[in-house]
């Protein structure tokens, strides 16, 4: 089965239109403020109508008020959301979307339990722990503190480049993994050239 891929933190027409030429399966769009890739929600909603059929638009969503998703719900088609703070469960079922948890790996964290209480979410996303930031570290975790059970339906994220991705496809197989810094020229704004690097990358990993 081939793995998934997802580019997140987009924010201009060009790069979506250059994923979904590469044939991405899913985009992130940011919606925490704090964040240097964080989008506005009209310019969100251009960049989700620019999407065809069977690409999936995530919107990313760190310890939002309910009314803040839902405001954005009522202006951008999002097929999934994405919680990448301290949501609880029922927090994350209460907006009639599928929706995928994050978790932060690092030792001690424990993946099954994880896996336990976020059972009504589609996938979990195996991100890097860093206490000053939700996500897009840019930074790789010990992929061994994934047991091979918790990989299989999982989303792998963090610090993942053309360079890496092929690797950690490898030892990991993953459902999908999920890419930001790596494609990037400057934070936002996605480099032609390393997505189509990567997308080879996450190929190269298949056949491995
Ligand atoms: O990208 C951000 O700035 C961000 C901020 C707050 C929460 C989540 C964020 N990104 C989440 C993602 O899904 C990233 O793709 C993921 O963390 C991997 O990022 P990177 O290590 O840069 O590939």
């Amino acid at each position: 089965m081939r793995t998934r891929v997802k580019f997140c933190g987009l924010t201009r027409l060009d790069d979506v239109e250059a994923a979904v030429a590469l044939g991405v399966d899913a985009i992130g769009l940011v919606f925490h403020p704090a964040s240097p890739r964080a989008v506005e929600i009209e310019q969100a909603a251009r960049l989700v109508n620019a999407l065809p059929a069977f690409v999936s638009a995530v919107g990313l969503f760190v310890d939002a008020e309910a009314a803040r998703v839902r405001a954005v719900l009522e202006r951008v088609a999002l097929d999934v959301l994405q919680f990448h703070g301290a949501e609880p469960p029922a927090y994350c079922a209460g907006f009639a979307r599928p929706w995928i948890k994050s978790i932060a790996v690092r030792a001690g964290v424990d993946l099954a339990a994880e896996a336990h209480r976020y059972a009504g979410a589609r996938s979990l996303l195996f991100d890097t722990y860093d206490p000053a930031l939700a996500g897009g570290t840019g930074r790789c975790f010990d992929w061994g503190l994934v047991p091979a059970r918790q990989a299989r339906r999982s989303i792998l994220a963090g610090g993942l480049t053309a360079a890496n991705v092929a690797e950690a496809i490898r030892q990991l197989r993953p459902h999908a993994v999920d890419v930001s810094g790596g494609i990037e020229q400057a934070k936002g704004l996605k480099a032609p050239d390393k997505m189509t690097d990567f997308m080879k990358g996450v190929r190269d990993g298949d056949q491995s």
